[in-house]
């Protein structure tokens, strides 16, 4: 999508894919992957997600990257935070504790030069339209280490439309986009069914949340 398709979602506080509570599926894995705490961990497309205060918690450092200053700042007042600001390259950078948010786009993290040994992306691959996925996963793969861990949460849903996000992003296209550059595990699901409202009015015959560990290769 472009920038601004975003910047009007902030705007106008059309951003249904926020959550108060911490994503479950985040906090019933990630501590089974044996991320060592001093492996601080990148947030591509983070919102103003309240799973980065749960990776702190766990004792991560945290680096999100979102375009929003919305978000941005929402984050930190709503965690009752104060950050220091500063500029870095193409970013306006605030840091409060062990969580800092890089605020821009995500496309142009290259330029930093650096690398990580974790990663989470809930709702950031699912965001972008099939156009945009390579280009994603070629930056996942440059940013990440060797042996590195991403935690992929995606959804599925039929019928799917490639309108807007979210987009549907079923196991083969996961394998598909990251086959050549990462190990592939599901870990798990959720099934919304009637609690999804979409599904409860028939719009969507299903909606499920898919969880994966990747390992780059
Ligand atoms: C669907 S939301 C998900 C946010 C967050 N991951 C969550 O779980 O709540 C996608 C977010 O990505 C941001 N975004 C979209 N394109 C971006 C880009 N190129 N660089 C940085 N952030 C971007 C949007 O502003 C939006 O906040």
């Amino acid at each position: 999508m472009e920038a601004e398709f975003w910047h009007q979602r902030w705007q106008s506080s059309r951003i249904g894919f926020h959550r108060q509570q911490v994503n479950a599926q985040l906090s019933q894995y990630w501590p089974l992957l044996g991320v060592p705490r001093h492996n601080e961990v990148l947030v591509p497309l983070c919102g103003k997600s309240r799973d980065m205060l749960w990776l702190a918690e766990q004792g991560h450092e945290v680096a999100g990257f979102e375009l929003s200053p919305l978000a941005v700042r929402d984050f930190f007042a709503e965690a009752g935070l104060q950050p220091e600001e500063g500029k870095l390259d193409h970013y306006h950078c605030r840091q409060a504790g062990k969580i800092r948010l890089y605020e821009g786009d995500f496309f142009q993290a290259d330029s930093l030069g650096r690398r990580f040994d974790a990663a989470y992306d809930r709702a950031a691959l699912i965001a972008l339209p099939e156009s945009m996925r390579i280009a994603y996963v070629d930056l996942l793969a440059r940013l990440l280490n060797p042996g590195a861990t991403l935690l992929l949460i995606t959804v599925d849903y039929a019928p799917a439309q490639q309108q807007s996000p979210p987009f549907a992003v079923p196991e083969r296209q996961v394998k598909r986009l990251f086959d050549e550059h990462f190990t592939i595990e599901r870990l798990g699901h959720i099934a919304e069914g009637q609690s999804n409202p979409r599904v409860a009015s028939g719009e969507w015959r299903f909606f499920d949340e898919l969880c994966f560990v990747l390992r780059r290769k």
